[in-house]
């Protein structure tokens, strides 16, 4: 069986450990400097950034993933790949992450090895139960907490989700995601969560690093 490997200070599992606010964007097409986009957040606090560009083609994805690959070690934190373990094992990538449809763990664990961290996207009570204690994933997210136009049509679980995976008292990281900004942090926080995942929050700011910034304060 697949379990996963414990954190050593400074490894890519002692960092996601370490981590509290996780930012996934697109690759920015058009809409100004990736780099600069990605330092500005780096810098205002977010320990993670995941390449979320549903649409895009594996060759320009993997040109945007080697801009964040370089921002990331700029900063020490961690580059996470949505969806595809082609794609991470290609851009040597820290982090994989899987929703309730993508690739089974399993088998992006024998694409990735045990290095690589992989995450989960849970939507309901029994799937945070399953990743709670299921060998091989690194950490998991729970949402929507809001419904949010940055994945329609996905219902949302609220803060009584938050809440149930907090009440599992797990060792096992784990964030709040879905309609998060600064305005609704607080609501999160108090429901349980110590990490969240933010896209519009930050990817739609007229300051990225002061939007990481607050962010980041928020959780204390
Ligand atoms: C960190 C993080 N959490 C959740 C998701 C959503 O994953 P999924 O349900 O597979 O949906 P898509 O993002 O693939 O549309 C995520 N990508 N990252
Ligand atoms: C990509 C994604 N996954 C979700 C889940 O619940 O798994 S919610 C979501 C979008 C979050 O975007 P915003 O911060 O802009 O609301
Ligand atoms: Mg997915």
């Amino acid at each position: 069986m697949t379990t996963t490997p414990a954190a050593v200070p400074g490894s890519a599992r002692a960092r996601l450990a370490a981590a509290r606010l996780y930012l996934c964007t697109d690759a920015r097409a058009g809409r100004g400097d990736l780099a600069d986009f990605a330092d500005a957040a780096l810098a205002g606090g977010v320990d993670v950034i995941q390449l979320r560009d549903k649409g895009i083609e594996a060759a320009e994805e993997l040109a945007a993933l080697a801009v964040l690959a370089a921002a990331c070690r700029r900063h020490g934190k961690l580059l996470a790949v949505n969806d595809r373990a082609d794609v991470a094992h290609a851009a040597g990538a820290d982090v994989l992450h899987l929703g309730q449809d993508d690739l089974p763990v399993t088998a992006a664990r024998a694409i990735l090895g045990d290095d690589v961290l992989i995450g989960r996207s849970c939507h309901a009570e029994s799937e945070v139960a399953a990743a709670a204690g299921q060998p091989g994933v690194d950490y998991f997210c729970t949402g929507p907490v809001w419904p949010t136009p940055t994945k329609p049509g996905r219902p949302a679980p609220g803060l009584g989700l938050v809440r149930y995976a907090a009440g599992l008292g797990t060792d096992r990281p784990w964030f709040a995601i879905g309609g998060i900004d600064l305005d609704t942090v607080h609501e999160v926080v108090a429901a349980g969560a110590r990490r969240i995942v933010v896209v519009r929050a930050i990817t739609e700011a007229d300051d990225p690093a002061a939007a990481a910034t607050a962010l980041r304060a928020a959780l204390g």
